[in-house]
This record gives C-alpha cells, sequence and structure tokens, in this order.
C-alpha cells in the first residue's frame, strides 16, 4: 500500500517544454526584427577553461543562433584579472548589439562573482543574480528573474495550471540562484511557502506536507520517497554527476525510483536543465523590448525606459 506500484507520476517533460518555447520566442524574435530592424543579442562570458562550463557555453551558444539572436563569445584565459573582467562588463554594457549579459559561473577562485555581477547593467543580466533584479522580484516590480526557477515556475504551472494559489510549497535549499528567487515567485503566485535547508530539524515531516515540492539542494538522492505526498507536484533541480557501472551518469536530488505515488515528476535529465537556457533566450528577448525606446512594443506594457 502507500507506495502504490499501480500509479505512475506524469513524467514532466522539460525538454519538449523547452522545443516549444524556443520556437516561440523565434517567431517573436523574427517579428520583432521586422518591426524594429534590431536583433536581440547575447554576449556569454566564460572565463577559463572547465569542461563543464565550456559544454554548457556551446549549447547555449547553439541556441542562441537556433532563436535568430546574434550571439557574442567571450572566452577569457583562467589568469584573467579582475580588472580585465570587469572592462569587459562595462564594454558589454554600452554596446548596443548586446542586450544581455551572462558571465558563466564559476569563476576561476580568484575572481569575485559577487563584483562581476554588480557590475552588469541590471537591465542586461539575463541571468537574474543583480541584487536590483533580486530587490524587483521581492517587491513584486517588473525586472530580470532568475532563468532556472522562472523554467521551475513554468513546468509547475504545466503540471498544475495556473491557479496556484493556497497551494503549499516547500523548497528545499535556499540559495541565490535557486532557492530564495524560486520562494518569491511561489509567493508572487499567492503560495505558501516554506524553505528548508541543511540546518532544518524536521525536514523531511515538512516536506511531506507539500502540494508543490521543489528540490535544489545538491544532494544526489536526497528526497526519499516517504518524504512526497501523494499527488505532490516535484520539480527537482539537481544535476548530480555519479559513476555507475564505470559509467558516467546525471542523476536528480530526488530518488526518483520512489516518487512513483507523485502527481508529476521532472526526470533528470530532460526535467530543469533544458528550460534554463530556454528562459535564458527569454530573458534575452524580455531584457531587449524593454530596452527599445518609444512607441512600446508588445512585452513593454509597462512602459520600461532606460
Ligand atoms: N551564470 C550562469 N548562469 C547559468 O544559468 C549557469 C551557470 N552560470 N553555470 C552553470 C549552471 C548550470 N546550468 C545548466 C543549464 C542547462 C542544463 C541542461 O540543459 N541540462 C540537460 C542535460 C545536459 C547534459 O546532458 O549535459 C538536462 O538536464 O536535461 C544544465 C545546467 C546553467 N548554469
Amino acid at each position: 500500500m502507500g507506495m502504490d506500484r499501480f500509479i505512475r507520476a506524469a513524467d514532466i517533460d522539460g525538454k519538449q517544454l523547452a522545443t516549444e518555447l524556443l520556437e516561440r520566442i523565434k517567431t517573436d524574435v523574427e517579428i520583432l526584427k521586422a518591426e524594429t530592424g534590431v536583433v536581440p543579442g547575447l554576449a556569454v562570458v566564460l572565463v577559463g577553461d572547465d569542461p563543464a562550463s565550456a559544454v554548457y557555453v556551446a549549447s547555449k551558444h547553439r541556441q542562441t543562433i537556433a532563436a535568430g539572436m546574434k550571439s557574442f563569445e567571450h572566452r577569457l584565459q583562467a589568469g584573467t584579472t579582475q580588472n580585465d573582467l570587469l572592462s569587459l562588463v562595462h564594454r558589454l554594457n554600452v554596446d548596443q548589439q548586446v542586450h544581455g549579459i551572462l558571465v558563466q559561473l564559476p569563476l576561476p577562485s580568484h575572481l569575485d562573482p559577487n563584483a562581476v555581477i554588480q557590475a552588469i547593467n541590471p537591465d542586461k543580466d539575463v541571468d537574474g543574480f543583480h541584487v536590483s533584479n533580486a530587490g524587483r522580484l521581492a517587491t513584486g516590480s517588473p525586472g530580470l528573474v532568475p532563468c532556472t526557477p522562472l523554467g521551475c515556475m513554468m513546468l509547475i504551472k504545466n503540471a498544475l495550471g495556473e491557479h496556484l494559489s493556497g497551494s503549499h510549497a516547500v523548497i528545499v535549499g535556499k540559495s541565490n540562484i535557486v532557492g530564495k528567487p524560486m520562494a518569491q515567485m511561489l509567493m508572487n503566485a499567492h503560495c505558501t511557502v516554506t524553505v528548508v535547508h541543511s540546518q532544518t530539524r524536521n525536514t523531511a515531516d515538512l516536506c511531506r506536507t507539500a502540494d508543490i515540492l521543489v528540490v535544489a539542494a545538491g544532494r544526489p538522492g536526497l528526497v526519499r520517497g516517504d518524504w512526497i505526498k501523494p499527488g505532490a507536484v516535484v520539480i527537482d533541480v539537481g544535476i548530480n554527476r555519479i559513476q555507475e557501472d564505470g559509467k558516467t551518469k546525471f542523476v536528480g536530488d530526488v530518488a526518483y525510483g520512489e516518487a512513483g505515488h507523485a502527481r508529476a515528476i521532472t526526470p533528470v535529465p530532460g526535467g530543469v536543465g533544458p528550460m534554463t537556457i530556454a528562459c535564458l533566450l527569454s530573458n534575452t528577448l524580455t531584457a531587449f523590448r524593454r530596452h527599445q525606446p518609444w512607441p512600446l512594443l508588445p512585452g513593454n506594457e509597462q512602459g520600461f525606459l532606460r
């Protein structure tokens, strides 16, 4: 009983939803290009030669081009100084062809990621990491929001519909990149939000009360089947590289095989990851629209001017 093996949680197909979102972005880019003669541009900065980061950056570049946008890749050597990186950011801030700027993290340890992020023009900060954007999100003002929680929000709405009001959402993890902005977005959608983390005393009990469970802890298999309420929607943000039978594979933070009684769950890979990149391009389009001066273009209803 309980963990009924005759019930199977629906997989939330992040890959498919990301493909659909990218198609819509591509269409919007064509329309905006026809209306303004300008093409949205995304600059991605990679410092050093971390192989995982290089793979992500290459994927971002490919998808930016596929969406009809301009991609500006800046690869800097591992020994780049803080000053050199800051001057590149300043150049990108004033470059008219660049509407979005992303500095790939993590940076080599001699560089200060916070100083670099805060140097980015907040209206080009497509990662949504600048304090101005964190403050805008916290106060419900228009801004740019972090890609991963934005993608999670879309996946949750796809599983539950637009009306999340009154649902209890539990978030595992309190990072600035996922946990905190996720909590803000769910509060903006009128959920009751609980954030648990490594120092929480009754994490499993709290998770068992979640209608929506978002897990961003970075610990493979942390969330077990008996932490999940039957019928809950489970969003697994974890991407953990593990060795199994001599092969490398990716697993999430949720023991996926034990979650059959959930209503729906994101697989890893193929869940949150693909949505993150699609949301990066969505944010670039948002930044581009808000950059355009009078008259207002669709998507610039707030009349965002700089
Ligand atoms: N400034 C900054 N912004 C980021 O958004 C950022 C970053 N730095 N540093 C690294 C992380 C990681 N990240 C991922 C994006 C897509 C997948 C993704 O598409 N994953 C696929 C699998 C990809 C594969 O197989 O390698 C999936 O989950 O299905 C994963 C991870 C963005 N990050």
